[in-house]
């Protein structure tokens, strides 16, 4: 039987609680899908040509699960710890993930019994990746390497330095045991370390599965499993949700509509999507979406070569405490954004708010209530003044916290994604933009090649002149 499905609620969009200014009525939601059914054969069209390959991803079945679940099993056998060395789309799904079923203060526990605790270290941060080495004992500590290139400074900086330290604690053998790479089938630096003869186990990412929509893959799903979270019930649940974004009808297909009402709401002058979660636990959730909107949509040239500049500008927010941070300036400032509520049905838990001060009625009326039926009452309430003020929302509807619900809202957004980059004209597959610096960053290491771009951003050093 199908897990409850995720909803998307888009009243708050609608001219009928928006407003005719502001809100999308019949002729808008019309021409939207006319544009749409286009960005759905797009779509279509790249998946058959082989380039969207995190589509296939939740109907890898027991072939493609197998050897992700026996090198869990293997480094399961005589590690505590497993930490992610990768940054960007090699790190963020794991820790969405692992914060999402595993809790926002995991860490401040003990281990679950039979799950390994899982680190992800996003940054090549001395301080921080430093507090990782000194903390953790090494004989109990995987190093998983993720990067789809094989080529990244900063998860490279943190393999160089981790393998250090396990041959100089354990000696070699003992240290290439708790390595794992996950990489490009062929390509990279650490596909030619394994062929240079360094028997350290390896995973693959599929070609045609870029870094911010490889959650779904041995990227996400090795550290997962090695945290002890279901990543079958992920996987189901994106295939799940693949079932329900087939249709090119708007309400029919959650992952279109969404990507119409952004795009439309971009048209309009909302720069920004802001993702708030009601959820603590969801925060990960949001800042992955962060990478994968921003990264796909944010682009300078369409594909017929037109400079557009378009894109998004993600935020990351939750329900209900950023409402006492910036919940402020949605409802009064610049009418620049779309929020999309992420709104959880059953919390899993709760907790009966007790009734203590009887004759204080600005608090009695708490008392008896329960804690979900609290943060339920400000999500909406949220969301109804921010219609009150002409200000567009959507909820993401979860039925609850769990691996289908999340894998569902995965693939969701991912598809919702490329829809949106085909509605823009754009290649949403694609990061130009990260080159430059990457390639500055470079020539600044001294890497070799690299000179000019080291002579470019001396050039512009000014020294002390605008230093106070
Ligand atoms: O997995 P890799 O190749 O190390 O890349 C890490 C990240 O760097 C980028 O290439 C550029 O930021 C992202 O797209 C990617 O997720």
């Amino acid at each position: 039987m199908a897990n409850q499905p995720v909803r998307l609620d888009y009243g708050f969009c609608a001219a009928e609680r928006l407003g005719a200014a502001a809100g999308l009525d019949d002729a808008a939601l019309a021409r939207l899908q006319a544009e749409f059914e286009r960005a759905m054969t797009v779509v279509s069209a790249q998946k058959a040509a082989g380039k969207l390959g995190f589509m296939d991803l939740p109907f890898m079945g027991q072939d493609g699960l197998a050897p992700i679940l026996a090198e869990a099993k293997r480094l399961g056998e005589f590690c505590e710890n497993f930490v992610v060395l990768g940054i960007g789309g090699s790190a963020l799904g794991a820790t969405a993930v692992d914060m999402a079923l595993g809790g926002c203060l995991r860490h401040a526990f003990a281990r679950p019994a039979g799950a390994m605790r899982l680190f992800v270290a996003d940054n090549s941060d001395p301080r921080m990746f430093a507090a990782l080495l000194d903390n953790l004992d090494p004989r109990a500590t995987a190093f998983n390497v993720v990067s789809k290139s094989g080529s990244t400074a900063e998860t490279m900086s943190q393999y160089l330095a981790a393998r250090q330290m396990l041959e100089q604690k354990l000696g070699r053998e003992e240290a290439l045991r708790r390595l794992v790479f996950t990489t490009d089938p062929q390509a990279g630096y650490l596909r030619k370390i394994i062929a240079a003869g360094d028997d350290i186990a390896v995973l693959s990412v599929p070609p045609n599965v870029g870094g911010r929509y490889s959650v779904l893959s041995a990227v996400g799903l090795l550290p997962l499993a090695c945290a002890g979270h279901d990543v079958a019930a992920l996987l189901e649940g994106a295939a799940q949700m693949a079932g329900r974004c087939q249709s090119p009808v708007l309400g029919e297909n959650p992952a279109l509509m969404l990507a119409a009402l952004a795009v439309e709401s971009f048209r309009r002058g909302r720069n920004i999507f802001v993702m708030m979660p009601y959820a603590s636990d969801l925060l990960g959730l949001a800042q992955w979406f962060g990478q994968l909107w921003a990264e796909s949509l944010g682009k300078a040239k369409a594909l017929d070569g037109a400079e557009v500049h378009v894109g998004q500008t993600p935020v990351a927010a939750v329900g209900a405490t950023d409402q006492h941070s910036q919940l402020q300036l949605y409802m009064e400032g610049p009418q620049d954004k779309l929020i999309c509520f992420l709104t959880i049905d059953d919390y899993g838990r709760d907790l009966t708010i007790p009734a203590l001060h009887p004759e204080l009625t600005g608090l009695s009326y708490l008392g008896g209530q329960t804690m979900s039926r609290l943060i339920k009452a400000e999500a909406t309430a949220t969301a109804a003044a921010l219609a009150r003020q002409g200000r567009p929302s959507l909820s993401l509807r979860l039925p609850r916290i769990d691996a289908n619900v999340i894998g569902q809202v995965f693939y969701l957004l991912e598809l919702a994604t490329v829809a949106a980059g085909a509605a823009l004209g754009i290649d949403p597959l694609d990061q130009p933009g990260v080159e430059l610096g990457k390639q500055l960053t470079y020539g600044l290491m001294g890497r070799q090649g690299f000179e000019d771009q080291a002579a470019q951003v001396r050039a512009m050093d000014a020294g002390d002149r605008f230093l106070i």
